[in-house]
């Protein structure tokens, strides 16, 4: 079983070059399905779930080339429209095969996707936006069987922003007939990337990034080339590990008009932070200050991917600290793990309260979602003495490379198999 093995004390400095988002990786990824052709991704992140993508697109026909951080997908044969359970429960984003299948070829089978451990995360927002485009849809034990001989363009109003349930409506209206108007949708920049990359592709897409998108559905896309955005959450993760380590970083490939609130509350708590165009200078004092209170929600909030590492780094800022989850129910777990460090945390529902303590002992932990993961690792790192972290499966899942980079940012950390 691989292990992270810590050594707490070193401060995070250095350079760093961000990689692209995870979460505009994956669902541009299922959405090549939808080309028919060519398509070649660029700044696509070194993670697991892109492999486990790149699996599910294999299976399913697609033929994928990929050098270093580039893909080449050519979808022009399609052999498949079924998704195992076992891919299913691999990854959260394979969810998104289901608008690309539907959108591409009128059928797709699935079943209900896995992925972290943060909340029981339904799909009904995504099935009811399929519906609303004229798919049938039976749910039975395990399966989803979706189909529909012709996809229309239809009115769809989601009851909350869901980010998913917004791109699988976008992919599947891509190729519907007619036109679709998308209201209360999510507003990340990462489905601003996907329709940037569908619209490479001879789609007509506009309004991502705001409540309302418009669909002007089109029979045929042709295949294109894009560049994945930098991961605004990748890169708030290395801010959140040189703040908590009194470091100082030069982040390259930086979106930091993407880091708003993120930014915002690095500089309550003290840290220095300098934007030049794609870059970010940032440099934390020997202690933080506790902020005004951190309430996560739909962007452009507080996203609720950097309420765990920022709630790690707050436990041994100077006085009380605040966090409102307000997206996932179950997004407090760590913090047993936190706790068990010597961390002064108390949860009520979906409100955590920190009291600054003077320092963290090592302790031998266990991660169990990716985000949560990364903060424990933040833990370790500001701790006393080592550090043992279990389950960095979920950190691989959606940081490259972790401890290598944090290693050639200072930090005293090693991956076992033992
Ligand atoms: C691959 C990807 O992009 N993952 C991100 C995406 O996840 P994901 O797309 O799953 O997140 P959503 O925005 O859909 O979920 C937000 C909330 O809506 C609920 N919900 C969602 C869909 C649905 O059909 N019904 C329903 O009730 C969820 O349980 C959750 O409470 O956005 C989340 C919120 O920013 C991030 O934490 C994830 O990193
Ligand atoms: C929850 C996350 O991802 P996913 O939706 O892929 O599970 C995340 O990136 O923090």
């Amino acid at each position: 079983m691989e292990s992270y093995h810590i050594r707490g004390g070193n401060r995070i400095s250095g350079e760093y070059n961000v990689k692209g988002a995870k979460n505009a990786a994956l669902p541009i990824l299922a959405a090549t399905i939808l080309s028919g052709a060519e398509c070649q991704l660029s700044n696509i992140p070194q993670i697991t779930d892109v492999c486990s993508m790149k699996k599910i697109l294999n299976e399913l026909g697609c033929k994928t080339d990929t050098s270093d951080e580039t893909i080449i997908v050519d979808s022009r044969e399609l052999v498949a429209d079924t998704i195992s359970l076992k891919r299913m429960r691999e990854m959260r984003s394979s969810v998104f095969l289901l608008g690309a299948l539907l959108g591409r070829c009128g059928s797709a089978v699935i079943s209900q996707p896995g992925g972290c451990n943060i909340g029981s995360r339904p799909i009904d927002l995504h099935l009811y936006a399929l519906r609303r485009l004229g798919a049938e849809i039976i749910e039975k034990d395990d399966v989803i069987i979706c189909k529909a001989s012709k996809l229309r363009g239809a009115v769809i109003d989601f009851s909350f922003p869901s980010v998913g349930a917004t791109e699988n409506a976008i992919m599947a209206a891509t190729t519907a007939e007619g036109h679709t108007v998308l209201n209360n949708c999510a507003m990340e920049p990462e489905i601003g990337d996907l329709q940037d990359f569908l619209n490479a592709c001879g789609a007509d897409i506009k309004g991502a990034g705001t409540k309302t998108i418009y669909i002007n559905g089109c029979s045929v896309l042709h295949g294109g080339n894009h560049q994945i955005i930098p991961d605004r959450i990748e890169c708030g993760t290395y801010l959140a590990a040189a703040a908590a380590t009194g470091g100082e970083l030069i982040l390259h490939h930086a979106q930091s008009r993407h880091l708003k609130s993120i930014l915002e509350k690095l500089i309550e708590t003290g840290c220095e932070v300098g934007v030049k165009r794609d870059k970010i200078y940032f440099k934390a004092p020997a202690k933080l200050k506790a902020p005004s209170k951190i309430i996560t929600g739909p962007y452009p909030e507080f996203p609720t991917d950097l309420q765990s590492p920022f709630l790690s780094m707050l436990t041994l800022a100077e006085g009380s600290s605040y966090v409102d989850e307000t997206i996932f129910e179950n997004r407090f777990a760590f913090t047993e793990e936190l706790k068990r460090m010597g961390a002064d945390i108390s949860v009520e529902e979906n409100h955590a309260f920190i009291n600054g303590v003077k320092e963290l002992k090592g302790c031998r932990l266990s991660a169990t979602d990716l985000r949560g993961g990364a903060s424990l690792v933040i833990a370790g790192l500001m701790a006393q003495g080592k550090t043992v972290i279990e389950g960095i499966e979920h950190i691989e899942r959606g940081y490259a490379d972790f401890s290598q980079t944090l290693r050639s940012l200072g930090a005293d950390i090693r991956k076992t198999n033992d």
